[in-house]
C-alpha cells in the first residue's frame, strides 16, 4: 500500500473540526439557526467583562488616504516610511515591514507594476482583496501556515448574499473584481469568484477602531463573523491593536446565542431595521425590535420628532390626520407645519455653512454656526432627538479644538443624558464620554466630579475593554490621580 497525501478537501475538513474543538475548549459552539444562518452560542456561563473569543484579521488594511496613512501592520501614524517599491504600504518601524513582508512582496510587485493613474485606484476594499487572495495563494503553498482559526476554508463558508444584492451593486463588485485580476494577473483567476468575495466583505468585514472608536482601517476575522447581530446584544466587539476582542456585557448563560451590534443602535426602530436591511439583507426580531414594534409611532417620534410648542412640556408631537400640524400627545398643542417647515429649512442652510467651516477647520466659525443650529434644534426637536444630540456632539469637538474647556464640558455633559437613554445597558460610548467629561473636569479642577465621571467610566470600560490595555491604564491613573488631589484638598483644608 502506497502512502498518499491527504487531499486538500481533507486537510479542510480537519481545520473545522479543529475549529470547532478550539471553540468546544473556550465554551463556544457553532449552531445553525433557519432564520440566521450559523450563529455562535455558549456552552458554558460568561460573566459581564469576560472574553469570550479573540482572533487576529486573516486579511487587513488601514483606512489610507491622502491627509492619514498608517502602518499596514501596526496601524500607528507616527515614524511611517512609504514602501519604496510600490508607493502604496507605509510602515512605522523595521520590525512591522519584515512581519508583513511574506505577504506584501507579492502585493508589492503587483502595485509596482502599475502606472500612476491605476494607483489611484487602488482603494482599501482593493488591497484587502488583494490580500486575501495572496494569503489563500502563500497558505496553500505552505510559505505561511494555517491554523484551525486561520485558513481559507473560513472565509469560503462566510455569507455571500449575492442572491439578494442589486444589480447596480452587481455592476460594481464585477467592475471591482475586474480591476483586482488585472492588478494581480495571475492565471487562472475568476472574476465572479472575486465578486462573491467582495459581497463577503460588505456583511462580513469589520471596521477596526482604536479604544476610543475612532476607526483605523477593515479587517476580516472569519470567526468573530459568525456572530450575528443584535440591537441588544450581550456582547461587544472591540480591538487591541488589530486583535478583535469580543466581551461580554451582561452575564451570559450556558446555551445562549452571543450576540453583538452590527450598527449604530441609537435610532429608531425604524432607521435601524433599514440600515441592517441595506447593508446586512435581513430584518432584525431581536427583542429590542419586537418590543419597540408595538411603541414604534412614539418612540420615532421621540428620536427623530419635534417637541411641544411649550417649552415646559416634554410630550412627543404626531402628525395630525388633516396634515396641518403636529399635536402634543401630552398637553394637546398644536405646532403647525408652516412653523416646523421655517425652522427646519433655517437649520438645514446654518448646518450647510457650519459643516463647511468644520471641514475647513475654521473652528472659531463653524462653533457660532453650529450653536445656531443648537439653539434652533432646541426650539424644532424633541429633547431627546438624535440630530441634536449630533450638534452637541460636534461642538463637543470643536470646543475642545478651541481648547474652551468650559463649553466642551457642557456639551458633553448635554450629551450624557441622551446617550443614558439611547444606549441602555453597558456601552462603550457611554464609558467614552464618562471619560471624556472625567477628563474635562479634571482640566477645569473640578476634583471631585471628575473622580465620579473617571469611576463611572472605569465601571463601564472594564467590562466592554478589559482591563489590561494601556488605554484602561491610562484611565486608572487619571482616576487614582485625581482621588490624591482630592485627598490632598481634605488635608490642606484640615490644616487651615
Ligand atoms: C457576519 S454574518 C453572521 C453569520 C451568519 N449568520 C452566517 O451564517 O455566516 C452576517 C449575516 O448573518 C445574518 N444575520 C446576522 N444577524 C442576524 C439576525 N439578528 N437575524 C437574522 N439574520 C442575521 C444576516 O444574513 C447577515 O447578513
Amino acid at each position: 500500500m502506497t502512502l498518499q497525501r491527504p487531499s486538500l478537501r481533507t486537510v479542510f475538513t480537519e481545520f473545522m473540526e479543529d475549529l470547532h474543538s478550539a471553540l468546544n475548549d473556550r465554551g463556544l459552539t457553532v449552531t445553525i439557526l433557519p432564520e440566521k444562518g450559523r450563529s455562535l452560542f455558549t456552552t458554558r456561563n460568561f460573566r459581564p467583562g469576560e472574553e469570550i473569543i479573540s482572533q487576529e484579521p486573516y486579511v487587513c488594511v488601514p483606512n489610507n488616504s491622502p491627509v492619514e496613512s498608517r502602518c499596514d501592520r501596526c496601524f500607528a501614524s507616527i515614524n511611517l516610511k512609504k514602501c519604496s517599491a510600490c508607493k502604496v504600504a507605509w510602515y512605522c518601524s523595521s520590525v512591522c515591514q519584515k512581519s508583513e513582508w511574506k505577504l506584501h512582496r507579492l502585493e508589492c510587485d503587483a502595485l509596482a507594476r502599475l502606472d500612476k493613474d491605476r494607483h489611484k485606484s487602488v482603494t482599501p476594499s482593493i488591497r484587502l482583496m488583494i490580500k486575501l487572495f495572496i494569503r489563500r495563494k502563500l497558505q496553500s503553498e505552505k510559505v505561511i501556515p494555517m491554523a484551525a482559526t486561520d485558513n481559507y476554508k473560513l472565509v469560503e463558508e462566510l455569507i455571500d448574499h449575492m442572491s439578494g444584492i442589486d444589480e447596480k451593486q452587481l455592476v460594481l463588485y464585477a467592475q471591482m473584481g475586474t480591476l483586482v485580476n488585472f492588478i494581480l494577473q495571475w492565471p487562472g483567476m475568476n472574476v465572479k469568484e472575486i465578486a462573491v468575495n467582495f459581497s463577503k466583505l460588505a456583511c462580513n468585514a469589520h471596521t477596526i477602531c482604536d479604544s476610543e472608536l475612532r476607526p483605523l482601517g477593515t479587517g476580516l476575522y472569519p470567526v468573530i463573523s459568525i456572530i450575528n447581530h443584535s440591537c441588544l446584544p450581550n456582547a461587544v466587539l472591540v480591538f487591541e491593536g488589530r486583535t478583535a476582542v469580543v466581551r461580554a456585557v451582561q452575564h451570559i448563560p450556558a446555551g445562549a446565542e452571543v450576540s453583538i451590534s452590527y450598527i449604530e443602535t441609537a435610532g429608531s426602530t425604524m432607521t435601524r431595521q433599514k440600515t441592517l436591511k441595506e447593508n446586512y439583507l435581513f430584518t432584525c426580531t431581536c427583542s429590542r425590535c419586537v418590543k419597540a414594534q408595538e411603541d414604534e409611532i412614539k418612540e420615532s417620534a421621540i428620536l427623530e420628532g419635534y417637541r411641544c410648542r411649550n417649552d415646559q412640556c416634554d410630550g412627543f408631537l404626531l402628525r395630525n390626520s388633516d396634515d396641518t400640524g403636529f399635536t402634543c400627545q401630552q398637553c394637546g398643542l398644536v405646532r403647525s407645519k408652516e412653523d416646523i417647515k421655517n425652522i427646519a429649512s433655517k437649520i438645514k442652510s446654518i448646518s450647510d455653512e457650519a459643516s463647511t467651516s468644520l471641514s475647513s477647520q475654521s473652528y472659531a466659525e463653524a462653533l457660532f454656526m453650529y450653536e445656531k443650529v443648537e439653539k434652533l434644534q432646541r426650539i424644532l426637536c424633541h429633547p431627546y432627538s438624535i440630530s441634536l444630540m449630533q450638534t452637541r456632539e460636534k461642538l463637543l469637538k470643536i470646543s475642545m479644538e478651541l481648547e474652551n474647556w468650559t463649553k466642551a464640558l457642557t456639551y458633553c455633559k448635554l450629551t450624557i443624558s441622551v446617550y443614558q437613554k439611547l444606549y441602555p445597558g453597558i456601552h462603550p460610548l457611554l464609558g467614552l464620554q464618562f471619560y471624556t467629561c472625567g477628563k474635562l473636569e479634571w482640566l477645569l479642577g473640578h476634583t471631585e466630579d471628575a473622580i465620579k465621571s473617571y469611576t463611572k467610566a472605569f465601571d463601564i470600560l472594564r467590562i466592554t475593554h478589559g482591563t489590561n490595555s494601556s488605554f484602561m491604564k491610562e484611565l486608572l491613573l487619571k482616576l487614582e490621580e485625581a482621588r490624591a488631589e482630592a485627598s490632598y484638598k481634605l488635608s490642606s483644608t484640615d490644616d487651615e
